[in-house]
């Protein structure tokens, strides 16, 4: 892998060795064995496959996994009725709803349902509140992915100036409150904001999660800039009629000349949503138990 490449799927194999290594000391000292619920509603094939992963990956770490798939025209009441069955579960110390969610479901209604000490998404309007005014919550898993790559290869964010560009509550909006935790100057930037080249120019740390594929050209990378990519874009293959190829937000041929650091698609950010998943269960695991939290597994 070329020097300026970071590599997310290496970073998320050591992420997920340290949580694999915690939680057999868990088991062989405290006879804990963490779980993670997660929550399927329909059949939307992307979902499916995350899903898979998720589970996969979960046992893989050591711990129990227990999957519910519900059909795609379930009720709310349904949905919530279970939900409530895991939080009142002693061996689910963490449950998770796949998104997005069929359109007659409120997601926020749903996530909301989730006790906040489980929801290792951290989605919950009490975990978006924590998280806002520094205190200890559960931290969305694909920004706290990207917070810890940044920290590796920055050490010390303080003082750089952080351009997030997207606003969404699941990415853009915990990004950029991880980043004014570790100190940086941070703009949120969006389809809306005057002169964005000039603004992404501007950053010496630029999040790209817009989810519009190759957005962001590499004339819009100050050189030597970090840029971590959060876009998982399917778009038509260029050579192969009828098949696809996965991209970001970021044009990764053009970004890569100017950047110092920059994540591909595939390969960085997204094999870190799922480590960190692993590491948000721990952390849920251990503060059930009222045991110390796993160092550098969460902020
Ligand atoms: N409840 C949640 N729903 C969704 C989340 C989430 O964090 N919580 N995030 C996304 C999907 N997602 C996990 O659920 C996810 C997306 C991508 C990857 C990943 O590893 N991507 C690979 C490429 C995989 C491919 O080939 O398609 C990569 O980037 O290298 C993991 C998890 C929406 N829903």
């Amino acid at each position: 892998m070329s020097p300026n490449i970071i590599d997310g799927k290496a970073f998320a194999a050591k992420v997920r060795e340290k949580v694999a290594e915690h939680t057999a000391r868990l088991k062989s000292e405290h006879g804990i064995t963490p779980g993670l619920a997660v929550v399927l509603v329909g059949e939307d094939p992307a979902s499916e496959v995350y899903v898979r992963s998720k589970g996969k990956a979960t046992v893989e770490a050591g711990m129990n996994s227990y999957e519910h798939n519900l059909p795609a025209d379930s009720s709310e009441e349904t949905l919530l009725e279970l939900i409530d069955r895991l939080n009142n579960d002693p061996d689910v110390h963490g449950i998770l709803v796949q998104l997005p969610l069929p359109d007659h479901l409120d997601s926020d209604l749903v996530i909301n349902a989730l006790d906040p000490a489980k929801d290792v998404d951290g989605f919950h309007i009490s975990n978006v509140g924590l998280l806002g005014t520094g205190q200890k919550s559960m931290v969305p898993c694909t920004p706290l992915g990207c917070l810890m790559m940044l920290r590796e290869h920055h050490g010390s964010l303080s003082g750089l100036n952080a351009v997030v560009l997207g606003r969404s509550n699941i990415v853009g909006k915990p990004m950029a409150q991880l980043l004014l935790g570790d100190s940086c100057t941070v703009t949120i930037a969006h389809s809306r904001t005057r002169d964005l080249d000039q603004v992404c120019r501007s950053a010496d740390i630029l999040v790209a999660a817009v989810g519009r594929p190759e957005m962001v050209p590499g004339d819009w990378v100050k050189p030597g800039a970090t840029v971590i990519d959060v876009g998982i874009n399917r778009i038509p293959h260029p050579e192969k009629e009828g098949k696809t190829r996965l991209v970001g937000d970021v044009d990764f041929e053009s970004a890569a000349k100017a950047a110092g650091a920059i994540t591909p698609v595939p390969g960085g950010v997204g094999p870190m949503t799922i480590a960190c998943l692993l590491a948000n269960t721990l952390t849920a695991c251990s503060r059930a138990h009222g045991l110390a939290e796993p160092e550098g597994l969460t902020v």
